[in-house]
């Protein structure tokens, strides 16, 4: 596998910058010069029964680009902001962004309830990065105070185990399951922006992804010589995602890339827990119209 680049690319860094505080950003020259770099497969289109409103926790960070890959899929994506707004979605992704921030808002805008309720009844929840914080059970390298987490997925996740944000890269990871019921290749390019890692998951946590880590990549101190070692005991790797029943964690952010399969292996998991909603997605007028205000992922 390719060793992780840093992104020391001063367009590629300013598009990382740009992303983690502010909401859309994306379509500015330097965004296009990064998207270029980045031509996947996208996943087959969906059936019309695959089709609903997917949630997408619209409080900070980049809930405008999982709407933008959303519809890219002929999803429709629904802003949620506050905790009544829930109970119009039967499923929910929860963006990257800044886990601190973005736990502080929905302190403020009392959703944490509203949220572990949610994961608890059983609805599928997919959390990417700061997401994947807020469903861990257990976050190190918080900041002093720590900050509150809906929890759910067993699993301790370090907030910023790749380091800080010019330590930001992309690299290409191993996705079998994902090659396996989405087609296309076998890999894929994970965006990592200050990204957290999974240090540890308990039995029922199926594990999607990892990522080998170079030797001389600098990884928090909390990562132990045993928890890099894999069973022959030699190669160091890291867990970025996986799954536990209706939730889905990545540690990188999939809704930057135009590669759409990680968002239709989400919509599926919605889809087959059989709880399909009223709200249904765009007719094909509405989706040809919606993506023509799309945002600049290059196909
Ligand atoms: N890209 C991201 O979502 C970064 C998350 C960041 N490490 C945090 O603590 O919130």
């Amino acid at each position: 596998m390719a060793k992780p680049r840093a992104a020391q690319n001063p367009h590629v860094a300013c598009i990382y910058q740009c992303f983690l505080f502010s909401d859309a950003k994306l379509d500015t020259p330097a965004a296009t010069l990064h998207f270029a770099s980045i031509r996947r497969p996208r996943a087959a289109p969906l059936s019309t029964n695959q089709l609903m409103a997917v949630g997408v926790l619209a409080l900070q960070g980049s809930f405008n680009e999982h709407i933008a890959a959303l519809r890219r899929l002929g999803v429709k994506g629904v802003e949620i902001r506050k905790p009544e707004q829930l109970q119009s979605v039967t499923s929910l992704i929860i963006p990257g962004g800044e886990s601190t921030t973005m736990a502080k808002l929905a302190e403020y805008h009392n959703l944490f309830p509203a949220l572990r309720e949610f994961v608890t009844t059983g609805k599928p929840v997919w959390g990417t990065c700061a997401g994947l914080i807020f469903l861990a059970d257990k976050a190190t390298g918080q900041k002093t105070g720590g900050q509150e987490l809906i929890g759910g997925l067993d699993c301790t996740v370090h907030r910023n185990f790749f380091g800080s944000q010019i330590q930001s890269f992309e690299a290409e990871i191993s996705v079998p399951e994902i090659a396996a019921t989405e087609g296309g290749l076998p890999t894929f390019r994970a965006v990592f922006i200050r990204a957290p890692a999974i240090l540890e998951v308990g039995p029922e946590v199926e594990v999607l992804a990892d990522i080998p880590l170079a030797s001389d990549q600098n990884v928090n101190s909390d990562f132990t010589s045993e928890s890099q070692e894999d069973n022959s005991g030699s190669l160091k790797k890291v867990i970025v995602a996986v799954k536990q029943g209706n939730m889905l964690a990545t540690a990188f952010h999939p809704e930057l890339t135009a590669d759409t399969r990680w968002h239709s292996y989400f919509v599926k998991m919605a889809s087959e827990v059989g709880i399909g909603t009223s709200n249904s997605a765009s007719t094909s007028g509405e989706h040809l119209e919606q993506q023509k205000k799309d945002l600049p992922v290059f196909q």
